[in-house]
């Protein structure tokens, strides 16, 4: 079968996929452009990678595509309505990933609020104890509130690390309330607007949907106290990113833990590169050895299981298995 791999997928991962099948790795390329990346496509049996955007256009030129394989939980990229409309299976890698980007999501609170990043650049400078005074003191983690936006699999992750790692209160607002965190972490459920007035963490782990699309704005900077930290581990459209700078620039809050943005990679000319309250990742949040590996390894069985006409394990659009 011809596989189109895309972006990220490990290397002993392409190596696997190289043996049972034609497979071509393309990076940088411009999807709706590139004659080499259409010529393929348009042979393509199956996808596997990161972000690639799978949208109409790129599905009516792949005729012979029987399913794609995201080396991701998010699924953001893939207009999922029209691949069950032609039944072309959609799957995704979810749970490999969860304590890993939980892990950074606590990297980032602790980043911003000890200000870590800032102090590493002081040390390296060859400043020291000396010269330190109170301006350049972060502010505690421990016993503060943190508020989860999207109680899933991170979002409960996110809890436990809070919970039973650093004594905070964990408040949480989601589709539907979670019994396990309120037993397992003492999370009380609360609305969005509650959250964001008593959150001193406000993290948002939600997918990008149609829900969330731009769900973080000027009102909802608004409500956050000056002293809250803002942390985005889910995806950059979920939050006006203007706003967001003018609530930084208006000392609405205090600072910001970013993993992803409006736009990815993100322009060198953004503010948000300016400001030292502010501490970047490059949308990094499940990439370490193991999890990146896990990921393209469980993201190569989707894609196997499916070429093979069984039913992937982390099948996203069940009506195709279906309508079989
Ligand atoms: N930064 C990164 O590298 C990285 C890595 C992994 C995942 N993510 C993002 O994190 C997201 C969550 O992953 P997960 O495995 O926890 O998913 P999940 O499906 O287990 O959890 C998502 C949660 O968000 C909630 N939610 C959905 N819409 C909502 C809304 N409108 N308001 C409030 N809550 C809402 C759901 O009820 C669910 O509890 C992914 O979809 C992806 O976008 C980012
Ligand atoms: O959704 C995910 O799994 C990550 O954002 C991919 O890097």
């Amino acid at each position: 079968m011809n596989i189109l791999a895309f972006q990220r997928v490990e290397k002993p991962v392409l190596d696997q996929l190289k043996q049972n099948h034609t497979v071509r790795f393309f990076k940088n390329v411009d999807t709706t452009k590139d004659p080499e990346f259409l010529s393929f496509l348009n042979k393509t049996d199956g996808i596997i990678g990161l972000d690639l955007n799978v949208d109409q256009p790129l599905i009516n030129q792949a005729p012979n595509l029987k399913i794609v394989s995201n080396v991701s939980v998010g699924y953001n990229n893939l207009d999922i309505e029209t691949l069950t409309k032609r039944n072309i299976m959609a799957t995704n890698t979810p749970g490999i990933l969860t304590d890993t980007v939980a892990d950074m999501v606590f990297g980032l609170i602790l980043s911003t609020a000890r200000r870590l990043p800032e102090l590493d650049h002081y040390v390296k400078s060859g400043n020291w104890i000396e010269s330190l005074d109170s301006t350049h003191y972060g502010t505690d983690v421990h016993h503060k509130t943190v508020g989860i936006i999207g109680m899933g699999r991170i979002g409960l992750a996110i809890a436990q690390r809070a919970h039973h790692g650093f004594d905070m209160k964990v408040i949480y607002h989601s589709r539907t309330k979670k019994p396990e965190a309120e037993e397992r972490f003492q999370a009380r459920y609360a609305s969005l607007d509650e959250l964001l007035r008593e959150s001193d963490f406000v993290c948002l782990i939600t997918p990008l949907t149609k829900e969330t699309e731009r769900l973080i704005g000027k009102r909802e900077f608004s409500l956050m106290k000056n002293s809250a930290i803002f942390i985005n581990g889910s995806r950059g459209r979920t939050v006006v990113e203007e706003d967001l700078i003018q609530a930084l620039n208006h000392k609405e809050i205090a600072g910001a833990g970013l993993d992803v943005f409006e736009n990815e990679p993100i322009q060198l000319d953004n503010p948000l590169l300016q400001m030292k309250n502010v501490v970047t990742l490059p949308h990094i949040g499940s990439s370490t050895l193991e999890t990146e590996l896990a990921m393209s390894t469980l993201a190569a069985k989707n894609l196997q299981t499916g070429l093979e006409g069984k039913k992937p394990p982390n099948l996203i659009n069940s009506a195709v298995w279906d309508n079989k």
